[in-house]
């Protein structure tokens, strides 16, 4: 039996990692005392005694919790943005390429990914290695995401008496966080634009891409690429050309997808077959933060992949 200590256990993202664990035959959990949470000493015996720490801390809190682990030279599987392009890390998108999932397995560091990358990153990053996009083209990507996406603040907000919008558009200042993860790992030479948004629901999220092609290239092109790519991945799918899966179609809506590791990949084609637009679709909680952080974890400890990875 392996163990794995959560430093950040009742926050959004930590809370939906334990939960999972409960269901992990091979991995207990090892919980710190929550009148100790955030005292310095419990957490270092804690991480000595995991053989993984999971840290589901805002960034400036997962920067000393590091510092900690590496003083202890522990492992750790980050939740937070701080290291995602940082040396001497490993990036936890198992479906990055063939070779990331053994990166994983043997790194002592391993970032999460964010949940607005994920999405982007699957998209892009195989149709520009294959030359079907170029890497120095100007791209445009709009997302909405549930309001969990903003962690504890943003749900006390939205659940609470506060007064929140049905749907709002932010990182107006052209600077989210993000930016520099999706830029390095889909491989783009500039900084797309990127304007995300939130709405009156809990869980979910669509980030959408759109695209113009030029010379050759079609959408149908596009589809069949990611399709190959994927085609072996069990939580990426890619929807059959100019399909929309959903209970709500012909809407595309953000759900279907909670608390599942699955993301779903969709190319919407125009007539004339040279223009269109990229989706993804997966749960900001799940793929898009704790679904992900067990498959990570199973990775990280050599089990099966999919074991737990789904809320029960
Ligand atoms: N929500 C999401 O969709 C996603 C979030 N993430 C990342 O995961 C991390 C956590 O986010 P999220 O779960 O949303 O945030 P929350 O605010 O919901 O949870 C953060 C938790 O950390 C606790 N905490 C704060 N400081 C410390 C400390 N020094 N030691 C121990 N515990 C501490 C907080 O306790 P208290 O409430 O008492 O302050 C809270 O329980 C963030 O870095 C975020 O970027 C990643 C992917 C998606
Ligand atoms: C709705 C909302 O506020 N979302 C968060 C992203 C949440 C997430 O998954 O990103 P991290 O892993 O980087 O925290 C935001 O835009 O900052």
């Amino acid at each position: 039996m392996k163990k794995v200590f959560i430093d950040g256990e009742t926050g959004t993202t930590g809370l939906q990692v334990r939960e999972r664990l409960i269901h992990h035959p091979d991995i207990s959990v090892i919980s710190i005392d929550p009148a100790k949470k955030r005292d310095v000493e419990e957490k270092r015996r804690l991480m000595k005694e995991a053989d993984v720490t999971v840290l589901c801390l805002p960034d400036e809190a997962a920067k000393d919790s590091v510092a900690l682990a590496k003083e202890e030279n522990c492992r750790i599987l980050d939740a937070s943005s701080v290291h995602r392009i940082a040396d001497g890390w490993v990036y936890g998108l198992p479906e990055l390429d063939a070779s990331q999932r053994n990166k994983i397995h043997t790194a002592q560091f391993v970032s999460n990914p964010g949940c607005y990358p994920t999405g982007a990153v699957l998209l892009l990053k195989p149709l520009i290695e294959a030359g079907l996009l170029p890497a120095d083209g100007d791209y445009s990507i709009n997302a909405v995401s549930g309001y969990s996406g903003g962690g504890n603040a943003l749900i006390d907000r939205y659940e609470g008496n506060d007064q929140t919008p049905v749907y709002g558009a932010y990182g107006l200042s052209f600077n989210h966080k993000h930016l520099p993860e999706m830029k390095v790992w889909a491989g783009l030479h500039k900084t797309p634009i990127f304007v995300p948004s939130v709405g009156n629901f809990r869980q979910g999220m669509l980030t959408f891409l759109p695209i113009h092609l030029k010379g050759e290239t079609t959408m149908a092109q596009l589809h069949a690429k990611l399709a190959e790519v994927y085609a072996k991945d069990t939580f990426v799918t890619v929807n059959d050309l100019n399909l929309i899966i959903d209970n709500a179609a012909p809407f595309l809506t953000p759900h279907d997808l909670e608390n599942t590791n699955q993301i779903e990949l969709s190319v919407l084609s125009e007539p004339n077959g040279q223009s269109g637009v990229l989706v993804a679709k997966l749960d900001n909680l799940g793929k898009g933060a704790s679904g992900a952080a067990v498959q990570n974890l199973n990775i990280m400890l050599g089990f099966a992949e999919d074991i737990a990875v789904n809320l029960a």
